[in-house]
């Protein structure tokens, strides 16, 4: 009988409270697996905690109980395996594109140690990565040079240069206008598509979270736990056109009414 392979990431019954006992609760009980090279998407009402999960997760922050376990390691530090994304891109002013997009391979091992003698094929990778999402050309401008969908862009493939197992993706595309980040969705499941890493991204955006998941999950207000979740069936690669179908705006429209549920407080039942 085949065995169950183990999720990548497990989070159980983990709570966040900010500042000690008088201070904030941000999470609650929350409970969720995300299986290795599921594309996860983590949607809530202002407030209730989706970045603060974000933090346990890669280590950034512990949790005040609960379990965070990744690659079957409990989380007690930053992680290695780990790319991450965020709504400002956070590129280093004074570096071009390329020596920004290299930044991880100077901190990350193994990547430390081999840097210096690999340096081209190093080089090479990152080429490709910035060539993926359209950047080619465009390795020695600067940040400053850049549009923002393009710094955004470049941030995505620094957050991928190390082949990081898991890549976590907070509000990555909440700054861009409406048709950069359309754009953006179609280049990230492109780059999902080709290097299948485990990702689970944060966003307000509910199209942007059918287009892009394998499964969303709806948190409730603060302090968050997962509420609902829903398995997104569509086939891919999804296009711009799919999200004007029936099928996929009602699939929105359901989880509009799951978070204005979790805004009043309460839940309704899954029809997943
Ligand atoms: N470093 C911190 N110190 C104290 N409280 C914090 C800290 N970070 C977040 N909080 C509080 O924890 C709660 C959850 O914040 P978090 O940023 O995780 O929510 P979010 O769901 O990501 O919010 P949004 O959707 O608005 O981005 C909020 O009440 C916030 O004020």
């Amino acid at each position: 009988m085949a065995t169950k392979e183990r999720p990548f990431v497990e989070i159980d019954g983990v709570s966040m409270q900010y500042g000690g006992v008088e201070g904030t609760l941000a999470l609650r009980d929350a409970t969720l697996n995300v299986a290795r090279g599921e594309f996860v998407v983590v949607v809530g009402p202002s407030g209730c905690g989706k970045s603060t999960l974000m933090k346990l997760v890669s280590g950034l922050w512990p949790s005040s109980a609960g379990s965070v376990i990744v690659g079957g390691q409990e989380v007690d530090r930053p992680l290695s395996v780990v790319g991450m994304a965020f709504q400002n891109p956070t590129l280093l002013p004074w570096r071009n594109i390329l020596s920004n997009v290299m930044l991880p391979l100077e901190v990350v091992e193994p990547h430390r140690r081999r840097l210096r003698r690999e340096r081209a094929a190093y080089e090479d990778k990152a080429h490709r990565l910035l060539a993926m999402v359209g950047l080619a050309g465009f390795e020695k401008r600067f940040p400053y040079q850049l549009s923002g969908g393009m710094q955004q862009r470049a941030s995505l493939c620094r957050a991928l240069v190390h082949d990081p197992e898991l890549l976590m993706l907070d509000e990555p595309f909440g700054a861009l206008d409406i048709f950069t980040r359309e754009d953006l969705w179609a280049q990230l499941q492109e780059v999902c598509l080709t290097l299948k890493p485990t990702v689970i991204l944060v966003t307000h955006d509910l199209r942007e979270a059918v287009f892009l998941a394998d499964r969303v999950l709806v948190m409730s207000s603060r302090p968050g736990r997962i509420l609902a979740e829903r398995t997104v069936p569509f086939d891919r690669p999804r296009s711009l056109d799919d999200t004007y179908k029936q099928d996929f705006q009602d699939l929105v429209h359901e989880l509009r009414d799951h978070i204005n549920a979790a805004r009043k407080g309460g839940e309704i039942a899954d029809a997943a």
